[in-house]
């Protein structure tokens, strides 16, 4: 069978599969060493608990990390999933070759200028970061670190508001619950 749902379908399980492929060998930093594939996934799916259905925007958040994190370049995005999902991705792509204080900086930067679906995509990636800080505390990090992250995120964050009331809200709640002001 062949219809416009079908090729949908096949198109986000494109991505899953080149995303589990390219993460295959990587762990989050959580004691139990969950494997990395489960963050993309997850961010992809808060945007579907927020009632996204743009594709183009549940194949970047599946993409995201990709190009930041593994050998992956833009250009293969664009020729594996097309420009406009390459696009999103490179929004919110890090530099790596720049120092860590300087990519933070600049990720309060580019949010606010992001386009609407690039920020979707960064406020479901906050949001499932920031809920795995709240779940359990990254081998290595103390309170202190974890705090300063909260309150970075919500810098990033503030960026990207006005767009879905649903991430926005589950933010807000975790933003209460850990004293940072929004
Ligand atoms: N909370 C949490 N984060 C983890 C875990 N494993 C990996 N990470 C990643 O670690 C980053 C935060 O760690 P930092 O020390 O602040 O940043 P760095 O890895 O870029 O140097 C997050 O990236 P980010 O730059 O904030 O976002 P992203 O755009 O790279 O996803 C997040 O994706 C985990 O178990 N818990
Ligand atoms: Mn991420």
């Amino acid at each position: 069978m062949t219809d416009v749902s079908g090729e949908i379908l096949a198109s986000v399980i494109k991505c899953v599969n080149f995303a589990a492929l390219k993460h295959k060998d990587q762990r989050r930093k959580d004691p139990e060493k969950t494997p990395y594939i489960n963050h993309p996934i997850g961010v992809a799916y808060l945007l579907v608990e927020g009632g996204v259905r743009d594709v183009d925007v549940i194949q970047a958040a599946l993409l995201h990390d990709t190009v930041e994190d593994t050998d992956t370049t833009n250009e293969e995005l664009v020729q594996e999933f097309g420009p406009e999902v390459a696009g999103i991705v490179a929004e919110v792509t890090d530099d790596k070759n720049l120092d860590k204080q300087e990519r933070k900086r600049l990720q309060i930067v580019h949010a606010a200028e992001a386009s609407p679906k690039a920020k979707l995509v960064k406020l479901a990636d906050k949001l499932y970061n920031l809920r795995d800080l709240d779940r359990t505390t990254p081998s290595g990090w103390t309170q202190e670190r974890v705090q300063e992250y909260f309150h970075w995120a919500s810098q990033v964050v503030a960026g990207c508001r006005g767009n879905n009331s649903f991430l926005e809200g589950e933010l807000d709640k975790l933003f209460i619950k850990w004293n940072v002001s929004v």
